[in-house]
């Protein structure tokens, strides 16, 4: 299975995204989240598409089953290599996203997020009021995903054996929540190196502010590549 890092774009506008993406030459994974797209629109999209990178829009539905559908259907014209939405809209809201890509004959990777990487399980006992481990509740949203039909999820490494054990080598795993040792960890709860995301066997890693606030953005991240891929 292909595996790479995937670069967070969490930029404000068009011209710091594309300030940035001037120091790569070639075409690399990159994600488009909440503040880029709500802050451009879905022409941002297309652009970053036509320059040769491969995008995971990252959106993050949850909402009423026919809502996350007829979104669904409106993100699928993006032509995204990823999308996702959120596994706690529950079984049929995911089914329903699914059938979105069957009747508009799209199949980009969709995934879905278990448990956010900035959340412990204190957080989910004191303020969630669930009971069960985080684990668990990452394994259960998994599963629901995989008979929905999704390709994957997105949790931290640290749930990936598990993950892979129940559900499969094939069911991917993104995982954000990536610091190489000498990073903040800022908001971020659930962290593991690039090498260690490695040797727990995640697929794609999702890295943003160590990369795009380093001094030099083009070797952070071809040092943070090289650390995951182990090449
Ligand atoms: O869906 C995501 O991409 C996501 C899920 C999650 O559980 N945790 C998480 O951090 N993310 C995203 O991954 C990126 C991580 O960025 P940094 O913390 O700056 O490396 C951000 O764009 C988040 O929105």
């Amino acid at each position: 299975m292909m595996k790479d890092v995937i670069v967070a774009l969490d930029f404000k506008n068009r011209k710091e995204t594309m300030a940035f993406l001037e120091g790569f030459k070639e075409g690399i994974y990159v994600k488009i989240g909440m503040e880029l797209f709500y802050g451009e629109g879905p022409e941002i999209v297309r652009e970053i598409r036509k320059m040769g990178h491969k995008v995971f829009l990252d959106l993050k539905l949850h909402d009423i089953p026919n809502t996350v559908k007829s979104a669904m259907k409106s993100i699928l014209r993006l032509e995204a290599d990823m999308v996702n939405l959120h596994a706690s809209g529950g079984s049929v809201m995911m089914e329903e996203a699914m059938n979105a890509c069957r009747e508009e004959g799209k199949k980009p990777l969709v995934i879905a997020v278990t448990q956010l990487t900035s959340t412990t399980e204190e957080l989910m006992q004191s303020e969630l009021l669930i009971d069960r481990s985080l684990t668990e509740t990452v394994l259960s949203y998994a599963e629901n995903a995989k008979k929905a039909g999704l390709s994957g999820v997105v949790c931290s490494a640290l749930e990936v054996p598990v993950i892979k054990e129940h559900l499969g080598e094939g069911f991917i795993t993104v995982t954000p929540g990536i610091r190489p040792l000498d990073s903040a960890a800022g908001d971020q709860k659930r962290i593991v190196t690039p090498a260690r995301a490695r040797e727990l066997g995640s697929d794609y890693i999702v890295v943003g502010r160590p990369i795009t606030r380093a001094e030099d953005p083009e070797k952070a991240y071809r040092e943070i590549k090289k650390e995951f891929l182990g090449v």
